[in-house]
């Protein structure tokens, strides 16, 4: 009894001395590579780079990143699909080459059944371009046909023929394969989970062996290697494409969405909130162009980036903001009416004029002032007469003197 307790105790002992140090080796290694990692995903000059939970899933990607990014997703897709089906039909001449007559009899007619059935799988990429439901669906679909091949082509080896290695590292090459695809490390891991479990499962269904001998472990090891470089390798793409996208959709000096991207989400919201009115909003900065001449060019941007930040703190996450020209910014207000957005407008206009500008060279500071027009949009509007109507009365409160909001007649 004496002699059980002690072994207990030296056991217990030994795996605390182990964990201890593993588990504070651990903690040190995630501190350090996630405090790396986010300053590495911080790194952009504005200081507003991608942040880690950007990373993580697409629900914090804005609507119209998703959309390119499940284009591009779709074409790469696309590409996959082609490659595997040539692939899997193409192997039939290495496994008429390594087989015995008996197992290739069997596998060509598999090899060309999974070819057939991702075949749908081309004129479905087009419409996962439109939407994400489609996309995940025709992944998931990939990976129950690629699973159910690995499976049926193991089984097939159940006699104790050895199996060839191109059976044995198809779960490596599908993960490899996969991470051509730009997905946030939430459907990464789901996909990676999804493969190592299945392959397990067949692994220990075929072999139940295979748990006491360590070769399901060994299995696990490898597929966990594969999984995490398909995620980072998946997560660098996610990153460069982001990147992209706010390098052409971002104003670089406000970090406000430019124009082009404002426009699209104008005509998002309008399709998608029928009976629902919304407001414009075009401001324009009064006499910018004097405040470049006698303060410079530095101030004039100072000026440019204080304003963009109180429209942020003004407006709140709901409003769509854009810097729509040079010294003219728009604000699209969904669901609200002109009386409310006139409210909105002239807010802006007074936390802009109580909150003088500091020069960057220390040289004092200046009162900036703006104009405003609104105009009232409802989902049938032509948008270019709304803008036209903007336009014009921002025309007039300049006309009457500057530092106002007007109505669009
Ligand atoms: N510093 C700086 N100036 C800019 C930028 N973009 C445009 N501008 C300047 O903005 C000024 C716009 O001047 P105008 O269109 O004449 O308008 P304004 O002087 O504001 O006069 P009103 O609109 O009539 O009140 C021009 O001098 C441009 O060079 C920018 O990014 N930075």
């Amino acid at each position: 009894m004496a002699k059980i307790r002690w072994r207990t105790g030296t056991a217990l002992g030994s795996v605390s001395l182990f964990l201890i140090p593993v588990t504070a080796a651990t903690r040190f290694v995630m501190t350090t590579g996630c405090t790396a990692f986010h300053s590495l995903c911080l790194n952009n000059k504005e200081g507003k780079g991608l942040e880690l939970k950007e990373y993580w899933s697409d629900s914090y990607h804005s609507g119209d990143f998703k959309l390119t990014r499940i284009g591009f997703v779709a074409i790469r897709f696309r590409w996959l699909i082609t490659l595997l089906i040539i692939g899997i039909a193409g192997w039939i001449a290495v496994d008429w080459w390594v087989l015995d007559p008996a197992h290739f009899q069997l596998l060509w007619k598999i090899r060309l059944i999974t070819g057939a059935m991702l075949t749908p799988l081309l004129p479905l990429s087009y419409l996962c371009k439109l939407n994400r439901r489609w996309m995940f669906a025709s992944l998931y679909f990939l990976l129950g046909v690629l699973l159910i091949f690995n499976l049926v082509s193991l089984w097939s080896f159940r006699d104790g023929t050895p199996i060839p290695i191109g059976y044995i590292a198809f779960p490596y090459f599908l993960l490899t394969l996969l991470s051509v695809l730009p997905l946030p490390v939430k459907s990464g891991l789901r996909v990676a989970v999804m493969v190592i479990g299945c392959v397990l499962a067949t692994d220990y269904w075929l072999d139940s062996r295979s748990l006491s001998n360590g070769a399901l472990l060994d299995r696990l090891w490898l597929l966990i290697c594969f999984s995490l470089a398909m995620i980072w390798v998946q997560a660098g793409q996610l990153r460069m494409l982001l990147d992209l996208y706010r390098e052409s959709t971002r104003d670089p000096l406000t970090r406000l969405m430019n124009r082009r991207l404002f426009m699209g989400q104008l005509r998002q919201v309008q399709q998608e909130n029928p009976g629902q009115p919304f407001t414009l909003i075009l401001f324009d900065l009064d006499r910018f162009k004097r405040i470049n001449d006698v303060h410079g060019h530095l101030m004039g941007d100072e000026v440019l980036v204080r304003v963009a930040n109180t429209l942020g703190d003004i407006f709140g996450p709901d409003a769509i903001m854009a810097r729509y020209g040079g010294e003219e910014f728009m604000v699209l207000l969904p669901g609200t009416t002109l009386e409310q957005g006139m409210r909105k407008a002239e807010t802006l206009r007074l936390a802009v004029e109580s909150q003088p500008v500091e020069n960057p060279l220390g040289d004092g500071e200046i009162t900036v002032t703006l104009s405003a027009g609104v105009v009232q949009g409802q989902h049938d509007s032509d948008l270019q007469q709304l803008l036209n109507q903007a336009d014009e009365a921002l025309y007039d409160a300049k006309r009457n003197g500057r530092n106002c909001v007007q109505a669009a007649a």
